[in-house]
């Protein structure tokens, strides 16, 4: 199975891979435009940013299967304060389906420097006095201390995706 993702941050390759291991993929980053704000600010940013990233891979490469991942922040109904959300899209060329990751609650004084303008990584890089933890543990593994990291949470997200492809549909459907 070639599966092309759109990003070369090696977190993102690093999530297809380690979720889609029982396919034994070769998988192939792509750096591609994700058509969205470096610092995406709605579910609906978010979500178009993995889609158009999971096209423009597929496209650039002719693999099996486009992925596109895009972490984004959201201020979501009756959830206080600003979350980390992160999304997946899958396409084989003809459909393109969806799949959400883990959401984190950021802190304020993070929330404060994102509504001034700032992207996210820069902003956990310069509070940690790290260099790249978006290519490493990510936001996600800092704020919860390493009980998830940006890799896992993202392969949650691609797992929801890539289900409709290779899930058996008939006993996926409820039985009744
Ligand atoms: O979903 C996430 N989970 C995390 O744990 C995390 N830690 C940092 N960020 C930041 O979120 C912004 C958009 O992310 P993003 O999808 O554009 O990724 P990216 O910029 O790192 O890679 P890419 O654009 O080269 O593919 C960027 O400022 C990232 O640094 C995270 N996003
Ligand atoms: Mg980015």
């Amino acid at each position: 199975m070639d599966v092309a993702v759109g990003s070369t941050n090696p977190v993102k390759i690093d999530a297809v891979e380690r979720t889609l291991e029982r396919f034994d993929p070769t998988v192939t980053a792509v750096a591609v435009d994700s058509g969205v704000p470096e610092q995406p600010w709605s579910i609906d940013e978010t979500v178009t940013g993995a889609d158009t990233r999971a096209r423009r891979a597929l496209e650039a490469t002719g693999a099996d299967y486009g992925v596109g991942l895009e972490g984004g922040v959201a201020r979501l109904e009756g959830v206080p304060g600003l979350s980390l959300i992160m999304w997946a899209a899958v396409t084989d060329g003809e459909r393109l389906e969806r799949g959400g990751g883990p959401t984190l609650p950021l802190p304020d004084d993070v929330a404060t420097r994102l509504e001034a303008g700032a992207e996210l990584g820069p902003v956990m890089d310069d509070r940690l006095g790290t260099d790249g933890i978006a290519k490493d543990e990510g936001a996600a593994g800092v704020l919860t201390a390493g009980l998830t990291s940006r890799a896992q949470a993202l392969g949650e997200a691609v797992a929801c995706a890539f289900g409709p492809f290779v899930a058996d549909s008939d006993r996926s459907r409820p039985s009744r």
